[in-house]
């Protein structure tokens, strides 16, 4: 059995805007995308979604709702991701640049998908519409999608 590893990544919005994060360092290091990382030994998903949003961005999330499942391949590397997405329009707090992460707000027509992950233009105008979605995709190196399945879902099943 390959080993899977479960990641957070979680989503603030408001009617026209998104907050997105550059990442400094790591996994993803130079891209924009939303807030997250791995689950710990302990907590729920979602509370590692809510932990992850404090210490990356500096705000609280209220009413968290999982909108989305993304499993990741590498090929060459036995580990599976399996990342759960959030999305929420409450928070409290201002938005504040943390050792991993520097928030910023993005218009939802104006995103800037030539700096993030090569799937996120695939699933973002899934999330922005309010559906739920599931995903598979397989990368070569952190570029390139090899194949990739994606579907709106009614309900996320695990
Ligand atoms: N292909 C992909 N597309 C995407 O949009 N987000 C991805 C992705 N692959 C991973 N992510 C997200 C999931 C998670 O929020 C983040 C990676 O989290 P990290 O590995 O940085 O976790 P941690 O912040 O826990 O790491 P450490 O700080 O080393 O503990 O990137």
């Amino acid at each position: 059995m390959v080993a899977k590893k479960v990641l957070s990544l979680v989503f603030v919005r408001d009617a026209s805007r998104i907050l997105l994060g550059l990442k400094k360092r790591g996994f993803g290091q130079g891209w924009w995308n939303g807030f997250g990382g791995k689950v710990e030994p302990g907590e729920t998903i979602h509370e590692g979604a809510l932990r992850e949003l404090k210490e990356e961005a500096g705000v609280t999330g209220h009413e968290l709702q999982e909108v989305g499942l993304l499993k990741f391949e590498f090929v060459g590397d036995p580990v599976l991701l399996e990342v759960h997405v959030f999305s929420t329009t409450k928070y409290t707090g201002q938005p504040s640049e943390s050792e991993e992460m520097k928030p910023r707000w993005f218009d939802v027509d104006d995103l800037p998908f030539s700096q993030m992950w090569a799937d996120d233009s695939l699933w973002f105008p899934l999330l922005l519409k309010g559906s739920k979605f599931s995903g598979y995709f397989l990368f070569k190196g952190h570029h390139e999608i090899l194949k990739y399945t994606l579907d709106e879902v009614e309900r996320l099943e695990y």
